[in-house]
């Protein structure tokens, strides 16, 4: 059991995009684009957005400037804007997972997708604003240059030499964009190696003088920056990389060292190795999985709780990453009716294998799962999926319903709504709307809450509710709309 502390919006939703996200449709098998591979693509995206970093001042990083610096040409290559429409185009950027978290989550995803090993994931990157300096490294630069630009990102020259070769053991260089390296026109992209994987052909055909590496072999001899490099200790580190488990080690570590380089006023979460949404186990058909809650007047359940058991499960589906390591889930599903009025204050489970064993109770590290105030919420049963037809021309929208404890005469909503960007374009920027509710005239108070509605569209995926009653204003942060499954009404 993980001692993850619930709730933590940035941890559980960094969790989910790793283990159960969208993005990985594109990184699984290793697919082939532009004569490269998409996770090619992702991993130069990620290195190339992080090269801003300073050690010096604490400044740049993995911060998603590259969005603002796509015209410079050390970031030539339709691979560029080709990813971060990818990164854009699920809509998982949410108010506290910004695209720099997407672009680290991409690498983790492209590494893994092409067989390479598992990097650790920690989210909590900060999205600038800006460009940063224009300091990517570039093959026709010197080898003093170089060392000296590995250094300011943080890497020592050994480790210079190993990030270049775990990062060209995917994809190559294109002709129309460095038609210096690669100078005959008739091939469109010269590959590092000869296989499209995550291994260590890039290092066996480079000491074996058999690589085609533009960057090692090319006709050009000024922009043969992988040979400068990979030599550059006499090919100790390039002899040692030679070892598959000793590559995917030193990548791993390497990777996620880059990948975690961010300005030194950002704070990461610890890294994510396992799914710690769920229990992880074997499916036993005979478990019973009991939902327990105390009520917030205390007299309301017994003290052992008030009970509801488990009414289903579901398979979880895991991504490459939950696959590679091996893991399994069942997701337990509970259907609860709760009072009204003594309300719930802290909620718990209990795992029962019935085999003789003791129960386990799964209650937070002691603390239950508490719900912090049930004044203000999205009530997801009264709210509506609305789909209208007329003359065959189909509308849908989201009827939002809020309640806020309190009378109607007193009471009073708000929420501010996230959108991801619709843009084709980069540097892609959320919408953020705050709207006042309206009374809902189709649910009449009840239960001590009165009601507010709105209408929103599918475009909207995170909520602030903001509600206020005479007892003061309370606000359920981070509602997530595309977790949930409002009832659907059609309307013709
Ligand atoms: C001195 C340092 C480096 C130089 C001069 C350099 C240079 C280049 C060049 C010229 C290309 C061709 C890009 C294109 O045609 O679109 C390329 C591709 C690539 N580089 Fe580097 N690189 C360096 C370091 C790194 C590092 C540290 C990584 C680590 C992640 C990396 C990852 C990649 C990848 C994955 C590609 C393939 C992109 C694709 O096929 O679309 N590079 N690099």
């Amino acid at each position: 059991f993980s001692t993850f502390q619930w709730p933590n919006p940035l941890l559980s939703y960094a969790d989910q995009q790793l283990y159960e996200g969208p993005l990985e449709v594109l990184a699984e098998g290793c697919p082939p684009r532009d004569n490269s591979t998409i996770p090619a693509q992702w991993l130069r995206i990620a290195y190339h957005d992080m090269s801003t970093h300073n050690v010096d001042d604490g400044t740049g990083g993995l911060d998603a400037s590259i969005q603002y610096e796509l015209d410079r040409s050390q970031n030539v290559g339709e691979g560029m804007l080709d990813s971060l429409n990818d990164f854009n185009g699920f809509g998982i950027v949410s108010p506290f997972f910004g695209m720099a978290d997407v672009i680290a989550l991409g690498a983790v995803l492209a590494v893994a997708g092409c067989g390479g090993p598992f990097v650790p994931f920690s989210a909590g990157r900060v999205d600038a604003t800006e460009a940063g300096p224009p300091t990517v490294p570039e093959p026709q630069q010197d080898l003093a240059s170089h060392t000296e630009s590995f250094r300011r990102q943080g890497f020592t020259p050994t480790e210079m030499i190993a990030l270049v070769a775990c990062g060209h053991t995917l994809g190559g260089v294109r002709q129309v964009d460095f038609p210096l390296v690669v100078t005959d026109n008739s091939t469109i992209l010269q590959t590092f190696d000869t296989t499209p994987a995550f291994d260590t052909a890039v290092v066996s055909e480079y000491l074996q003088n058999t690589t085609q590496n533009p960057l090692v072999v090319g006709p050009n001899v000024t922009t043969r920056s992988d040979f400068r490099i990979f030599s550059s200790d006499g090919n100790v580190t390039m002899q040692s990389l030679l070892s598959p488990a000793n590559f995917n080690q030193t990548c791993s570590s390497l990777f996620e060292r880059m990948l975690n380089t961010v300005p030194s006023n950002v704070n990461l979460t610890d890294p994510i190795t396992e799914p710690f949404d769920y229990l992880v186990m074997n499916n036993n058909p005979s478990r019973t999985v009991t939902l327990l809650w105390a009520d917030r007047q205390e007299s309301f359940c017994p003290s052992s709780g008030c009970s509801q058991q488990s009414n289903g499960t579901q398979n979880v589906f895991f991504t490459i990453i939950g696959q590679m390591q091996g893991v399994t889930a069942l997701r337990y599903q509970f259907n609860a009716t709760i009072n009204a009025t003594s309300s719930i204050s802290k909620f718990w489970f209990e795992v029962n294998e019935n085999d003789g064993s003791e129960p386990i109770v799964v209650d937070n590290g002691g603390a239950g799962f508490v719900v912090e105030q049930d004044s203000v919420f999205v009530d997801v049963a009264r709210s509506e999926l609305v789909l209208v037809e007329s003359g065959g021309e189909f509308d849908e929208f989201i009827k939002l319903v809020v309640a806020v404890r309190g009378d109607g005469a007193s009471t009073s909503a708000s929420v501010t709504s996230f959108s991801p960007s619709l843009s084709g374009n980069p540097p892609f920027t959320p919408t953020i709307n705050t709207t006042d509710l309206q009374l809902d005239a189709s649910n009449p108070p009840e239960g001590g809450y009165t009601f507010f509605t709105m209408n929103t569209t599918f475009l909207v995926t995170f909520l602030d509710v903001t509600g206020t009653s005479s007892s003061g204003t309370v606000t359920q942060k981070n509602f997530d709309m595309t977790a949930n499954n409002f009832p659907f009404v059609l309307i013709s």
